[in-house]
């Protein structure tokens, strides 16, 4: 039998919601055999963040190393990189294993404002991990740091995908969780460099959105590691991350994780029929 596999470069959430524990499970979800080389720890709950332990870049490096060395992988995806450093050793382990379904997920600021990525690192993003992209999924105020712009609205947007792929970028995922321009559906807006694709979906009146984000690019980077068309990707990710906020489990006092199991029962369900 052979399996479709992907690794994520990120951080751990200790309270499972996003970072690597979203990643797992959601390659876990789409049938794709996921692998960790863990960036950061970070003691987390729905609360939020209450403390950040980087790693050495030598040990980000050698966990790449292992799975390259011996396992390999079909996609990757980078999430919480945290430093410049991170993000160039990073980087040159993309180029010398010669991955290149990757998936950049510009993880910034955590919910309660928590810094996950450094103000120094923001130029390495832009200059050394976005040109290795094949896909990089912003959120509107992400978008509006790399891009040097203000976005209100979808033709902001469409403007500021197209400076992200100027950048190397090859596709621009601009997620819509933070577009309050339209209060009643979430659009995410794709820019393969030549067309607009539009993504979208009822608004879920929910505060149960941790780790939406992390979700979201994982399902991306699941499909693209068994070989289906960044539209395709997109389209799955979307139908992915909306059964996870709408079916909600409700955990913890704060801002609670999304239902990693919803898309996979309504598959099964659809399938029943
Ligand atoms: N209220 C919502 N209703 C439906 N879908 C949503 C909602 N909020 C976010 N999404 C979806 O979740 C994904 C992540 O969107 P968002 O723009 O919030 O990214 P993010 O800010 O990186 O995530 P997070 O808020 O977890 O940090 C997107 O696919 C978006 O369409
Ligand atoms: C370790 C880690 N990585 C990423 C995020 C952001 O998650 P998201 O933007 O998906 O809510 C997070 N809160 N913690």
């Amino acid at each position: 039998m052979t399996i479709a596999r992907a690794l994520t470069v990120a951080g751990s959430d200790s309270g499972g919601g996003a970072g690597i524990q979203a990643d797992l499970k959601t390659f876990q979800e789409l049938d794709v055999f996921g692998m960790t080389a863990l960036t950061a720890v970070t003691a987390q709950n729905t609360l939020g963040v209450h403390g950040i332990y980087p790693l050495t870049v030598e040990a980000v490096q050698k966990q790449m190393d292992a799975i390259g060395e011996d396992i390999g992988t079909d996609a990757v995806k980078t999430g919480m990189l945290f430093n410049s450093d991170i993000i160039r050793g990073v980087a040159e382990k993309l180029m010398q294993y010669k991955w290149e379904k990757v998936v950049v997920d510009p993880v910034m600021i955590a919910k309660g404002g928590s810094v996950l990525l450094l103000e120094e690192a923001v130029r390495a993003l832009r200059e050394v991990l976005m040109p290795l992209a094949l896909v990089i999924t912003p959120n509107v105020p992400e978008a509006e740091l790399i891009a040097g712009k203000s976005i209100h609205g979808l033709d902001d947007r469409k403007e500021a995908a197209r400076i992200l792929a100027d950048l190397g970028a090859k596709n621009v995922v601009m997620k819509g969780g933070h577009d309050e321009s339209n209060p009643n559906e979430v659009i995410d807006l794709l820019y393969d460099g030549r067309d607009f694709y539009e993504f979208s979906s009822p608004r879920q009146e929910t505060r149960h959105t941790h780790g939406t984000g992390c979700t979201f690019a994982a399902a991306v980077t699941a499909e693209l590691a068994k070989g289906r068309t960044v539209v395709q990707a997109v389209e799955v990710a979307k139908q992915f991350i909306q059964a996870a906020i709408e079916d909600t489990i409700q955990l913890g006092q704060g801002h609670g994780p999304t239902n990693h199991w919803a898309y996979r029962r309504r598959q099964a369900a659809g399938a029943g029929r």
